[in-house]
C-alpha cells in the first residue's frame, strides 16, 4: 500500500493571496497559475536552527494541503541560499536542543523529500551542506552564475554525512563523484556543478531562476498528479524507506558524533575563522 499522502488526486489554482502567508523566517507566496514559491528569510545566512526547519516542514504541509501546483524554493539574501545547519546550535549544546535541531532536520529533509508536487529550486548563492541538501530534494535545480558554491562539506566540519544524504546525493549526480566530493567535504563552483549535474541550468540572476524553475513546474500541467507522484515515490522510495526504518539510530549516530571533543572543538575553529573573517572585511 501507498501512503495516503502520495496519492494527489487534484491540482488547485487558487487566487495568489488565499494561499500566500508570511511566517517570521520564510515568506510563502502563490502566483495566479497557482505556483507556490517559499523563500528563506533568516538573515545573515539562513541557517538552519531549530525554529527554521520547522517552519518551513509546517509551510511544505499547507502547500501540500493547499494542492499548489508545484514548489519554488528560494532565499531572500543577495549572496547565500542557505549556510546549512546553524553551527551555533551544535558548539556546547543543550542536549535537548540538538535533539529538536536533528529531528527537526530529519522532517525537514522527508517532507521535501517525498513532496507529492513538483518542486524546483532557485539557488541564488551559496549552498553548503543543508543548503545543498535542500536542493538535493527538489526535482529541478537552477542555480544564478556567480562566485557561488555548492556541496556537501559535512567532512570538513566533522560531521560524517548521513546513509539517506549519501543516497540523496547519488540519486543526483554519479556515485564515483558522489563519493570523491563527499569523503573530503569538497564544494563545487557554479560551473562544476553543471557540469556533473549537480545542478540542471545556470540563470543570471534570482529573478530568472525562479522563471526557469517556474517553467519546470509547467511541464506538469499536462500530467496526472497520480502518475507523477507515484513515479516520482517510486524513484525516491529506496532512499526513503531505509530511513524511516533508521531515524532513532540516525539521531542517536549524530549526537554522538557532535559531542564528541574533537568535532566541538573543529565547531568552535569554524566559529572563530567566520567571525575573524567577518572582522576583516
Ligand atoms: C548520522 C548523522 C550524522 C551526521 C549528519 C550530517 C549531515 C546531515 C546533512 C545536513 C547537515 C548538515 C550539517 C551542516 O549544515 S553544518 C553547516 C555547514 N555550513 C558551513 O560550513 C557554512 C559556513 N558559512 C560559510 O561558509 C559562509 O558564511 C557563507 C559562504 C555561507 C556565506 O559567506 P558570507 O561572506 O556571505 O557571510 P559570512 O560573513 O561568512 O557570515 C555572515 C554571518 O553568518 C554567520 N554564519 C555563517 N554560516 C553560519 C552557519 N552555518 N551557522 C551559523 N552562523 C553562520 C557568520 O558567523 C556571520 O555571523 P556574524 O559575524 O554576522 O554574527
Amino acid at each position: 500500500m501507498f501512503p495516503l499522502r502520495l496519492l494527489r488526486t487534484a491540482r488547485r489554482v487558487l487566487p495568489a493571496k488565499s494561499l500566500s502567508t508570511t511566517g517570521q523566517l520564510t515568506d510563502l507566496t502563490v502566483d495566479n497559475e497557482g505556483i507556490a514559491t517559499l523563500t528563506l528569510q533568516r538573515a545573515p545566512v539562513n541557517s538552519l536552527n531549530v525554529e527554521l526547519l520547522q517552519e518551513l516542514t509546517t509551510v511544505l504541509g499547507q502547500v501540500e494541503k493547499d494542492k499548489a501546483k508545484g514548489l519554488v524554493l528560494t532565499s531572500a539574501s543577495p549572496s547565500v541560499f542557505s549556510a546549512g545547519l546553524d553551527i551555533t546550535e551544535m558548539y556546547n549544546p543543550n542536549v535537548e536542543r540538538l535533539t529538536a535541531l536533528w529531528t527537526s532536520l530529519q522532517d525537514l529533509w522527508a517532507t521535501l523529500y517525498s513532496a507529492p508536487y513538483p518542486t524546483a529550486v532557485a539557488i541564488n548563492g551559496h549552498a553548503p551542506a543543508g543548503g545543498c541538501m535542500m536542493a538535493l530534494c527538489c526535482e529541478y535545480r537552477t542555480m544564478v552564475s556567480g562566485r557561488y558554491t555548492i556541496g556537501l562539506n559535512e567532512t570538513a566540519v566533522g560531521i560524517p554525512v548521513p546513509e539517506w544524504l549519501i543516497g540523496t546525493m547519488c540519486k543526483v549526480i554519479s556515485q564515483r563523484e558522489a563519493e570523491v566530493a563527499l569523503n573530503a567535504g569538497l564544494m563545487f563552483t557554479v560551473e562544476e556543478a553543471l557540469k556533473v549535474g549537480l545542478i540542471d541550468e545556470t540563470a543570471t540572476d534570482k529573478a530568472d531562476a525562479i522563471e526557469k524553475s517556474k517553467k519546470f513546474i509547467k511541464r506538469f500541467d499536462k500530467i496526472s498528479p497520480i502518475a507523477h507522484s507515484l513515479t516520482k515515490q517510486r524513484f525516491r522510495s529506496d532512499v526513503l524507506q531505509p530511513f524511516a526504518k533508521n531515524r532513532e539510530a540516525d539521531l542517536n549516530q549524530f549526537k554522538y558524533v557532535v559531542l564528541q571533543p574533537e568535532v566541538q572543538e573543529l565547531l568552535g575553529q569554524i566559529i572563530q575563522k567566520l567571525k575573524q573573517k567577518k572582522a576583516a572585511k
